[in-house]
């Protein structure tokens, strides 16, 4: 053992909260953990203002999946750490998953209140993976959402990830630049990340090289005569008086031997000093020479800086991105739904609240996106229904706000698309996960397919996410039997 955590069989079987193990041994000893049980896990506002997210996070989630099982040091640290009874230390170390999995395909965009994993199983083992699955998702998530607004800010410019220096530690930043890619950026700066995932990998340098060299060309000299792919980093000192005539210089001097490909401003007014930097360099004879710019970029600072003509080719952002900077947690949650009875039959479950947009909504069900093929086969909204149902039967639609019932409106001429896929049928994997880059694809499709006033930043319209009458109807019956129950309970207490 070469360090404390490293333990020859680790696993993730112990990445969840400790309360999901003691709820599980409540279930095992009271004969109930074979119960089937539905749990679905959502979020319930979209992230940034945003009006959507991009869901990323199921090839992780596959993968923890695939590898979990509760390993021998497992199993002796809760020996050691916790009074579980022998027999069930077993049971835990005999667990083989038997869970079927539902979730979107990877890089789908996705809404507020919408199951993005189904977990159906066992309710003991349902438990055992909630903490992960929220773990995963919930990061993911928010960064390929981050990443694709960043991305419509850009445009067709190239987007680099520079994030990982910044980021919530090593698992992070590989993971991120990964949603990252999924929601449009063209390459990432962790050569990690490319090699794991393949994703397109790019780098230019840091002041530190200038600083070592103590003198801009010298610096990039030295670069030059070591690399054939030439981006010269020119704020370090004076960009418009030192750094870009060394560059010009360096590059004037190698000629073909190296491809200058362009300088790098990391600090100041980039509008302004964009348009210099542009200027030196066009009158120097290099107008093919790219600038690319970092410097706590967003899609905020993205817009303003291309409002104001700057002279941006290529962006680098970091810290803004991988740490979902303006909104650190997505704060998805993860609801039992329906649980089996003593008799075996299911019975669906709601968890009521004061707010109504909290009132969890009873039973399986399945996501249908919903668009219209009268209108360039745009997405008019998602419809959500009881598993078994399945609108493509209906010859049109009636969609109602679940809340305002009075907002609604009958679609002809529509096509239903299930969001839900089979990731896993009881405990085996039926699902291929796409090769990355056709999840970017998809990804970038979807967006595609929604019209622009739900992917604007600012005050997007709110993406209809209605429920079927029978969900509906379901749900209020729910709701009026929870309260009757209280009420008819308060009343014996009275009595
Ligand atoms: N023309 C501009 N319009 C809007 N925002 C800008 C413009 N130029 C730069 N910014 C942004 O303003 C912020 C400036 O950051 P900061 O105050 O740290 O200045 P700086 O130039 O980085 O300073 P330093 O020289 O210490 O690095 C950054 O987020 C940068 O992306
Ligand atoms: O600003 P971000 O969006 O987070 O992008 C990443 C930042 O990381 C680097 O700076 P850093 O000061 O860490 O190193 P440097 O010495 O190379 O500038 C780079 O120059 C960017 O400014
Ligand atoms: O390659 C770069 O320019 C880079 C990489 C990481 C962070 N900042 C910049």
């Amino acid at each position: 053992m070469d360090t404390m955590f490293h333990y020859p069989d680790d696993s993730l079987a112990l990445h969840t909260d400790l309360y999901e193990i003691n709820m599980m041994l409540t279930y095992w000893e009271k004969g109930i953990d074979q119960r089937q049980a539905i749990f679905e896990l959502y979020y319930r506002k979209n992230p940034f203002g945003s009006g959507y997210a991009v869901f990323a996070g199921l090839e992780r989630s596959v993968d923890y999946i695939n590898g979990l099982h509760f390993s021998d040091s497992d199993i002796a640290y809760l020996r050691r750490t916790e009074n579980y009874p022998e027999a069930f230390l077993t049971y835990l170390h005999n667990m083989t998953l038997q869970l079927t999995i539902r979730a979107p395909r990877e890089g789908e965009v996705v809404f507020a209140d919408e199951p993005l994993f189904q977990v159906e199983g066992p309710l003991a083992q349902c438990q055992l993976v909630e903490t992960a699955l929220l773990n995963i998702v919930n990061y993911q998530t928010l960064v390929a959402t981050k990443a694709s607004r960043i991305k419509s800010a850009v445009g067709d410019d190239p987007l680099l990830e520079f994030g990982s220096r910044r980021a919530q530690e090593l698992d992070a930043a590989v993971w991120g630049a990964r949603a990252a890619y999924i929601a449009g950026f063209d390459a990432t700066s962790n050569v990690r990340a490319g090699k794991l995932f393949d994703i397109p990998i790019s780098g230019t340098h840091a002041h530190s090289l200038v600083q070592t060299y103590r003198n801009d060309y010298q610096a990039f000299k030295a670069y030059a005569e070591t690399h054939h792919d030439c981006v010269f980093l020119v704020d370090t000192y004076d960009t418009l008086r030192s750094g870009v005539p060394s560059a010009i210089r360096v590059a004037k001097e190698m000629g073909d031997r190296i491809n200058f490909l362009g300088v790098r401003i990391d600090s100041g007014d980039m509008a302004y000093i964009s348009k210099r930097v542009r200027q030196q360099l066009d009158e120097a004879g290099f107008p093919e020479a790219k600038i690319y710019a970092s410097n706590d970029l967003d899609e905020y600072t993205i817009l303003n800086l291309k409002m104001q003509d700057a002279k941006i080719d290529v962006w680098g952002v970091g810290t803004k991105l991988i740490t979902a900077y303006d909104q650190p947690a997505l704060g998805a949650v993860y609801k039992l739904v329906s649980i089996q009875d003593a008799a075996g039959v299911m019975q669906d479950t709601i968890k009521l609240s004061s707010n109504a947009e909290k009132v969890s909504t009873p039973g399986k069900k399945q996501v249908w996106r919903i668009t219209n093929d009268d209108k360039d086969a745009k997405s008019e909204g998602d419809y959500i229904t009881l598993f078994q149902e399945d609108p493509r039967q209906l010859d049109q639609l009636y969609m109602f706000h679940p809340q305002y019932t009075y907002i609604n409106k009958t679609v002809k001429n529509f096509t239903a698309r299930p969001l839900l896929h089979e990731i896993y049928h009881a405990g085996t994997q039926v699902y291929t996960l796409p090769p990355l880059n056709e999840v970017r694809r998809y990804a970038a499709d979807a967006l595609a397919a929604l019209w622009p006033e739900y992917r604007r930043h600012l005050n997007p319209q709110q993406y209809p996410v209605d429920l079927s009458q029978r969900l509906w109807d379901h749900k209020m019956n729910y709701i009026h039997a929870v309260r009757d129950a209280v009420k008819n309970m308060a009343k014996q207490e009275d009595d």
